[in-house]
């Protein structure tokens, strides 16, 4: 950590498996809307928890970290256990008023690899933290610092955007907002959305050709 606190409040969970970040690149590229779609329309977060920086799209495998309201010890003790392809996601109880995250977690999370941050509470620094190119969602914004108290866990499931979390979930965001796949289902929602983007592609065709003026 690069700040100087007791993390003994801190519950850090076992090792755990993440998703395959080979397949997670394959569905990248695809709208969430589509992905959503292909998942029963489940595993979508709530709308409150929009894109606070320019470049929303992000994709990588789900380090869950749950903080108490307004602190963010456990989000920096969360990254030092950080690999590249994670993205942060934490339950911070929804808290708008006082920020957990801003620019230097920002820099850490830029050395480390970090894909991507959703926090379910508020961020600060936006216009540094867009400079650095990150994805980082949230469902506030507040100039007010965090505490540096604890308590936490890291590398259970936590609650996101009304969406459980669990460690190693794929995880993909866009302008639109935020969905969350089961690692188990990577494989067979990646078949299913290149169909679905394949049936959706007939239909621009089909919608094109039925545009054309009569000659
Ligand atoms: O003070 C904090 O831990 C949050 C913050 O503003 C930063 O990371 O830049
Ligand atoms: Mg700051």
């Amino acid at each position: 950590m690069f700040i100087n606190a007791s993390t003994d409040n801190i519950d850090i969970a076992p090792a755990w498996e993440r998703a395959d970040l080979d397949e997670v690149k394959r569905l990248a590229r695809y709208p969430v809307a589509l992905v959503g779609d292909v998942q029963a329309r489940m595993g979508i977060m709530a709308a409150a928890i929009r894109p606070v920086t320019p470049a929303p799209r992000l994709a990588g495998t789900v380090l869950p970290v749950l903080a108490r309201e307004g602190d963010n010890l456990a989000i920096h003790r969360a990254l030092d256990d950080a690999r590249a392809g994670d993205v942060l996601v934490v339950n911070a109880n929804a808290e708008i008023n006082r920020a957990v995250f801003g620019d230097l977690l920002g820099e850490i999370c830029l050395a480390k690899g970090v894909t991507g941050i959703v926090i379910d509470g508020a961020v600060r620094d936006v216009e540094e933290l867009a400079g650095q190119g990150l994805a980082v969602y949230a469902r506030g914004i507040s100039p007010a610092g965090p505490w540096k108290n604890g308590p936490g866990r890291i590398g259970f499931p936590v609650a996101c955007g009304n969406v459980v979390c669990n460690p190693g979930d794929a995880i993909f965001g866009d302008s639109d907002g935020i969905v969350v796949i089961p690692r188990r289902d990577l494989t067979a929602v990646i078949e299913r959305t290149l169909a679905q983007e394949r049936t959706e592609q007939k239909m621009r065709e089909a919608i094109n050709a039925a545009a054309q003026p009569a000659h």
